[in-house]
């Protein structure tokens, strides 16, 4: 069986963000809606609809390519089918998230990315200096066939030094605390290909 919303894929997510902040999950979604993420972020990488991603926020948003490197665009509801159901999946995901952590989760932003061979994005923490909504951090891989010898794993800075790394394979997604888990994405041999989102809480406004 490979549907997405089974209860008990959402708890091992769950479980794993309260206990270690930070978690991995193959086959989130359903192959076929995996393979049409990947057919539209390919289709817009090629018709131009990508651009170069910033760094920092609102007037203060530079474009660093030695920060890093991918190009994006954001969704919105409405754009496909499969963009929607993505969506719709992540919804559910974002109330398990708030029945059992009380995380008090408001919406989710989320973009295509497509790193071309050769890109990175540096060593850096989800939050922006001044807006602390992002809280959990979502990647969803669109890569078939991904080899660990192609690089482009999204390492993980855990406690006591320790490292874990993500192969970006279609149909993984990694979840993690948005302001707690310093990551990078390494470089890879290969395009790869994903939506990155983030789960976010009611603005207080650091300001
Ligand atoms: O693509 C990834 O694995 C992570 C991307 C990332 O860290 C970001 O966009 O903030
Ligand atoms: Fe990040």
């Amino acid at each position: 069986m490979n549907e997405s919303s089974q209860p008990h894929l959402f708890s091992s997510l769950v479980d794993d963000l309260a206990s270690q902040g930070w978690s991995q999950q193959r086959l989130f979604a359903p192959q076929a809606l995996t393979r049409e993420l990947a057919a539209e972020c390919h289709a817009r990488a090629r018709s131009g609809a990508l651009s170069a991603a910033g760094v920092g926020r609102g007037a203060a948003l530079q474009v660093q390519e030695g920060v890093r490197g991918d190009r994006i665009q954001w969704l919105e509801p409405g754009q496909s089918a499969a963009c929607d159901r993505y969506l719709a999946l992540m919804g559910e995901l974002r109330q398990a998230l708030n029945r059992a952590l009380f995380l008090g989760l408001e919406d989710f932003e989320c973009h295509f990315a497509c790193y071309a061979p050769g890109a990175f994005y540096q060593r850096h923490v989800d939050r922006f200096r001044d807006d602390d909504r992002r809280t959990v951090s979502a990647v969803f891989y669109l890569n078939e066939n991904w080899q660990a010898e192609q690089g482009g794993a999204l390492r993980l800075y855990l406690a006591d030094e320790r490292e874990h790394d993500v192969l970006p394979e279609a149909g993984t997604l990694a979840l993690f605390m948005s302001d707690a888990m310093p990551h990078e994405v390494l470089p890879a041999s290969r395009e790869r290909l994903s939506l990155t989102g983030w789960f976010r809480r009611r603005g207080g406004g650091l300001f």
